[in-house]
């Protein structure tokens, strides 16, 4: 393998790894306000639901203090009775037990249910209706296949009901009492209470005999809401813990991907690969950024969540589970936002489309919190095929995942008031009931996939996340980097890529533009298979078209190292497309660039560390300094150490130092430019290509930079391309003028002038145009108009003896130089020459 001793080594994998993660500290750093979003939304979500959830508590919660029972029992209802659905034996004893507690009647005031009624409870319902009574009644029960199951706990051996109304059948408005939709402060309900004691005392009769001595301790009654008719508010808050959650996760996945896609819409990322950077290592450095953020958040999640009573879902899960929920969504998320990036690549864009995620994600985690059941039974009707898509997304999958382990604590608003208050503590959920399929009443959904089985797929997207963002990266054709065919993974060339120098045949070098110019016969055909290793460059019929527009028309250029190529054209001849192509971020649709005798397109890790660019535009990071540029790209270029003394020649060579940490985002046009020169020349380039160096520069800087690249050339091929046919002239060894994307002359600036030689330019001052004209014409036979400006007028004299005998008759004659105040002649210039062509 061929290895010069001043080329570079390339820097590591694991070098650049470490620099990229530098980088990444940098951005997080200087991009405060994004890092303020990014680390304080988790924070900041927590202490707004635990704001929340105190200030509910503390204004809508009443305690009350146990009220003495109430035992005028007939001012308020009509009748109390007893009732068992199946046989209960001793439901006389028990009703006479509570008709001498409360003082009442039996067969008057309490009645044990007529026997008729005792298998069909409706009848019993519609006789209360009928007549219309506000009654108390008392269902026994120790069968678990009643009705009155579903609102009970499974201990209980009685229900209390009321008929609150005077109404007739069908709708008389019967309830249990635990019903949220209650009025407590009513004092017919409050005797519901006595009448429970006395069913209370007359059980434990029923089990400790007669004589038993019972006390009755009434203890102070749960605190319930104020404001009656609405359910507890503190109780719909768990509901929203899913909301909070998300919000703290997706939030800062939607800063993640406008900065990594603002990368690559500054073009830094196909940047980075003109300096070697692995791809993959580029994308795994923004990945670690992601993982970095979901642990933090996490952390923050799992520490707030437990600390605080208030998120129910957390303290009713095993936190083994809500870690590994919280963590598999962190690096499912940052995986997807890498692989969006891959095929995004607009900031506007790579916004959007966090935003709508992360709205459709709210709106989905409402319907969960709002819904409950109704989300569940909507979800088992559709195909498994559409929950399988909700799933395939991070965002609606932790969404559904996280309502499915919340429901158990929190169920629905309803459900929620309704559990909590029938049925005591909501039960902990487990691992083991996470591999269960979602439960809701006595319904199981079998449609859905359960919890478990939506994590695995989230854990394994993640995998399949970031290989497709590896593969798109490679394959995906954009302005911003060459692409490699869609099937590269099954050519050899890619496990196996060649190390040595491509064999080129006598034909492909051989450029096919059959010119009549001989200068452009000679370029084309000076190179054979035994001499382009030595051509720093080498350029084969190259063709690039954008749509319609036919950008580089078949070129064929070659250099050799220590010289300076400067490559000129009008705007759009397609001097930066040829750059592009040379620098592997764009591919050509024909032809080859050999640079060293490596070709661009298969062999391009080889030829990057050979290489340094400047490109046409800026790139950079406003908020770096320079140092931190050149320290960053260096160490992704070349295998290295001590850098500091490199880094400070370098800023002295392009009259940086002194600002040198500074923000570039302080920075003129003029030291952005002289900034990305240097980032040209680390790591001591073979080829060094400066797309425009000078633009917007003032002479005095730009007179620097072109010393610089000056003293550069020496052992360099330096590839300049220039609208400026002075700065050609004086720094180019090779001319090379491009017209509508092919090769138009080519040659040292002195052969080009004598091959189209034009003759002289005559000026001429004077403050008598006309009379001037009338002169030249008449003494000048092969003068030839070239301009007029207000006092000064020039033609082109190709015959040098008509020119000396003119300006003999001007020194002369004392008329004439009355005439004229001043003249000046010029040989013809190169930009004559760019004229003449691009004209032609
Ligand atoms: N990414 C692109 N997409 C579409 N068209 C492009 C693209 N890049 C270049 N072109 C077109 O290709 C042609 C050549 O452009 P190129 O930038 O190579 O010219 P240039 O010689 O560098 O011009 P200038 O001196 O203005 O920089 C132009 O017509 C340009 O509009």
């Amino acid at each position: 393998m061929h290895q010069s001793s001043d080329r570079v080594v390339k820097a590591s994998k694991f070098q650049q790894l470490i620099v990229l993660l530098y980088k990444q500290s940098l951005l997080m750093r200087r991009h405060f306000g994004l890092s303020i979003v990014k680390f304080g939304t988790p924070i900041i979500m927590m202490v707004l639901y635990i704001a929340v959830y105190t200030s509910l508590k503390s204004t809508v919660y009443t305690t009350y203090e146990p009220q003495p029972l109430l035992m005028e029992y007939k001012t308020y209802s009509n009748y109390l009775i007893g009732y068992s659905d199946n046989g209960f034996p001793n439901l006389n004893s028990l009703v006479n037990s509570v008709a001498e507690f409360l003082d009442l009647e039996v067969g008057k005031d309490i009645v044990a249910l007529d026997p008729v009624y005792q298998n069909n409870i409706t009848m019993y319902y519609n006789r209360l209706g009928k007549e219309g009574v506000k009654t108390y009644f008392a269902v026994f029960e120790f069968d678990s296949n009643t009705q009155y199951q579903y609102y009970s706990h499974v201990d209980t051996i009685y229900t209390l009901m009321y008929n609150s109304q005077d109404q007739t059948y069908p709708n008389p408005l019967i309830f249990n009492l635990n019903y949220y939709n209650v009025d407590f402060d009513s004092p017919e309900l409050q005797y519901g209470y006595t009448i429970q004691v006395a069913i209370e005392n007359a059980i434990a009769k029923m089990k400790l005999g007669p004589d038993a001595d019972i006390s009755i301790n009434l203890k102070k009654p749960p605190s319930i809401i104020e404001s009656s008719g609405s359910p507890p508010s503190t109780q719909l808050m768990p509901a929203f813990t899913l909301l909070f959650v998300f919000v703290g996760y997706t939030l800062p996945f939607i800063v993640f991907l406008q900065q990594i896609v603002d990368e690559k819409e500054r073009k830094i990322r196909s940047y980075f690969r003109t300096f070697g950077v692995y791809d993959e290592l580029y994308l795994l450095a923004w990945y670690i950024d992601g993982l970095i953020t979901t642990i933090y958040t996490t952390a923050v999640f799992m520490i707030f969540g437990y600390s605080f009573t208030g998120f129910t879902p957390f303290h009713f899960t095993t936190p083994s589970l809500i870690f590994s929920i919280l963590i598999t969504y962190g690096i499912a998320l940052y995986a997807f936002a890498v692989l969006l990036s891959t095929v995004l690549s607009k900031t506007k864009a790579a916004v959007i489309i966090g935003v709508v995620l992360f709205l459709f994600g709210i709106l989905y985690g409402l319907f969960s919190c709002l819904l409950g059941d109704l989300l569940y039974n909507i979800w088992s009707k559709k195909p498994y095929i559409v929950t399988i898509i909700f799933d395939i997304l991070p965002p609606t999958n932790f969404i559904k995942i996280f309502s499915d382990i919340s429901y158990p604590s929190v169920k629905t608003i309803a459900n929620a008031v309704l559990d909590a208050s029938s049925s005591g503590e909501p039960a902990t959920y487990t691992w083991n009931t996470f591999m269960k399929q979602i439960v809701v009443g006595k319904d199981k959904f079998f449609g859905l996939p359960s919890p478990y089985e939506s994590l695995n797929i989230l854990f394994f997207l993640t995998f399949l996340y970031l290989f497709l963002a590896w593969y798109f990266d490679k394959v995906l054709a954009s302005e911003f980097g060459g692409k490699r065919p869609w099937n590269f993974l099954f050519t050899s060339q890619y496990w196996s890529p060649v190390h040595f120098y491509k064999q080129f045949n006598e034909y492909e070098l051989t450029g096919r533009d059959r010119s009549h110019d001989t200068d452009l016969q000679a370029e084309n055909v000076s190179i054979n298979p035994t001499n382009y290793q030595n051509h720093a460059l080498i350029i084969r019929n190259l063709y690039k078209a954008y749509g319609e527009n036919q950008a580089v028309n078949g070129l064929n250029l070659s250099a050799e190292k220590g010289k300076v190529l400067a490559l000129l054209g009008h705007n759009g001849c397609g001097k930066t497309s040829t750059i592009n192509m040379l620098v592997g971020q764009s591919n050509p649709d024909s032809g080859f660039i050999a640079v060293h005798g490596y070709d661009v397109q298969d062999q391009i890790q080889f030829i990057q560390p050979l290489v340094g660019f400047c490109p046409q535009h800026d790139i950079y990071w406003p908020y770096f300094t320079a140092r931190e540029h050149l320290y960053i790209l260096l160490l992704a270029k070349e295998q290295r150490s001590n850098i500091n003394k490199d880094i400070n020649d370098i800023l002295k060579e392009v009259r940086l130092h002194q600002v040198a940490d500074n923000h570039v985002s302080t920075y003129s046009g003029g030291m952005r430019r002289r900034l990305s020169v240097a980032l040209s020349i680390v790591g001591n380039p073979q080829v060094c290509i400066l797309d425009e160096p000078t633009t917007g520069i003032d002479p005095m800087n730009a007179k620097i930079l072109r010393n610089l690249i000056k003293s550069l050339k020496k052992d360099k091929l330096i590839i300049l391309t220039t609208h400026s046919m002075a700065e050609a002239e004086s720094l180019g060894d090779k001319i090379a003028i491009m017209n509508k994307g092919k090769l138009a002359t080519v040659g040292t600036p002195l052969y080009l002038k004598n091959k189209y030689n034009m003759g002289y330019k005559l000026n001429l001052i004077s403050n008598n145009i006309e009379q001037c004209k009338i002169l030249v014409q008449s003494r000048i036979r092969t003068a030839v108009f070239d301009k007029v400006n207000s006092n000064s007028i020039s033609y082109i004299i190709s015959n040098l003896d008509d020119l000396s005998d003119f300006l003999r008759y001007l020194v002369s004659d004392k008329a004439s130089q009355e005439l004229i105040s001043d003249w000046q002649i010029q040989n013809t210039s190169l930009e004559d020459v760019f004229l003449r062509i691009v004209h032609n």
